[in-house]
């Protein structure tokens, strides 16, 4: 079975992406490619990553009015990437559209509330109560809507699962045990989260910033 681990290229730097994937590419499951990397490189970047043979999870994190968004997608079937990611909060129109606009090969997936961001910071956003309710909202939103499935945080992924049996669950903002916070504020261990529920993790700075890129996702993987 190949690594739940997608490594995520933040770099605007195309030399550098194809060195980390070069380094990483035999452990991990996947590259995920996101708005530093795509704003500086485009479809030719994402053609240039995609011949390391990894699932590419294009991670664009659209959200606009459902015809923008449709039509964005549909821009991007060319590159027919593994994973697509679109804000829930867009509503339900500009998920159903934008599922519908995606190649059948694209797992169109829900950001729901970014691991960044803590009770406090919804509420600053005009959203009160719990950050795991507003989860748990949007999931079902997400679901209802014909999605495949949802990022969250691996504190809420439990609960999400066990409403969504078949969803694809995708987990960023894990930290290996002591490791630096950085701007993520809900982090689990990749341990934790896939025994909550995760179908796959996105590892970033843990991988990315260590002196051996490598062994450092050799080390993460040793842990699942
Ligand atoms: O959609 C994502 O991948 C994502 C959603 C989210 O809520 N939080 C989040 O950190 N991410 C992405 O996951 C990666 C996390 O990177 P690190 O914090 O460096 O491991 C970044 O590329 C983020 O853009």
């Amino acid at each position: 079975m190949s690594s739940p681990i997608y490594v995520a290229i933040d770099t605007p730097n195309l030399e550098k992406a194809q060195a980390l994937a070069g380094q990483v590419r035999h452990h991990v499951g996947g590259l995920k490619l996101g708005l530093e990397f795509f704003c500086a490189n485009g479809h030719h970047g994402v053609h240039e990553m995609m011949k390391f043979g990894l699932p590419i999870f294009l991670d664009l994190k659209l959200h606009d009015i459902p015809n923008t968004v449709a039509k964005a997608v549909q821009a991007l079937h060319m590159l027919e990437p593994a994973i697509l990611t679109v804000h829930a909060a867009g509503g339900r129109a500009m998920l159903e559209d934008a599922k519908a606009a995606a190649g059948v090969n694209t797992r169109v997936v829900a950001v729901t509330v970014l691991t960044s961001l803590d009770d406090g910071d919804l509420l600053d956003i005009g959203v009160g109560g719990k950050t795991e309710d507003q989860v748990a909202r949007l999931a079902d939103l997400a679901r209802s809507a014909g999605l495949d499935g949802i990022v969250c945080s691996g504190a809420e992924v439990a609960l999400a699962k066990q409403a969504w049996p078949e969803g694809f669950f995708v987990v960023p903002g894990v930290r290996p045990a002591g490791g630096a916070m950085g701007d993520q504020k809900r982090a689990v261990t990749p341990r934790e989260a896939l025994d909550r529920g995760a179908s796959i993790l996105v590892v970033g700075r843990p991988i990315s910033l260590a002196e051996d890129p490598d062994m450092a996702a050799r080390e993460i993987e040793a842990t699942l």
